[in-house]
């Protein structure tokens, strides 16, 4: 199965981090995700998150504040994907969500209390350790 590389977004602000509801029709809709999306041939994936962030949040990021977290491979059966996960602090514009989804900055604590895909688990393992970003 060819696997699909996604650039994903940590935008952390303090001690809250934003996160995006996926739309019901998507694949693991109706849950909370870090915004982000596949990356397109022949496009370096700091470019492709900005691209997806711009789409998505209409926000404008900082490439140079954007620092690799975690690469997560997983394989959710009818698809299999390679996620490249980066936090990023400095952006421009207030971020809206561009395709009508649920947007909302939520303190890392309480991440654990909310549905994410099951590829998510190492990201939110590597946001609750206490050195985050320290
Ligand atoms: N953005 C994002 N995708 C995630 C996360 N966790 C996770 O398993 N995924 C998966 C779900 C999807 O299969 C894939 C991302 O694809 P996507 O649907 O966001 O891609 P896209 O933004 O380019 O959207 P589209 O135009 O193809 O609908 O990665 C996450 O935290 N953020
Ligand atoms: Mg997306």
């Amino acid at each position: 199965m060819k696997v699909v590389k996604v650039a994903v977004g940590v935008i952390v602000n303090g001690d809250e981090i934003l996160l995006s509801l996926r739309n019901p029709q998507q694949h693991q809709g109706g849950k909370w995700e870090f915004p982000g999306g596949k990356v397109e041939a022949g496009e370096q994936t700091v470019d492709a998150l900005a691209r997806e962030l711009q789409e998505e949040l209409l926000i404008n990021i900082d490439k140079t504040s954007c620092k690799p977290l975690i690469r997560v491979e997983h394989d959710y059966g009818d698809k299999q994907v390679c996620l490249d996960v980066y936090t990023l602090t400095r952006f421009e514009g207030e971020p809206q969500g561009a395709e009508q989804q649920e947007i909302r900055w939520v303190r890392r604590a309480e991440l654990a209390n909310l549905k994410f895909p099951d590829a998510n688990e190492p990201i939110l393992a590597q946001i609750l350790k206490p050195d985050f970003l320290a």
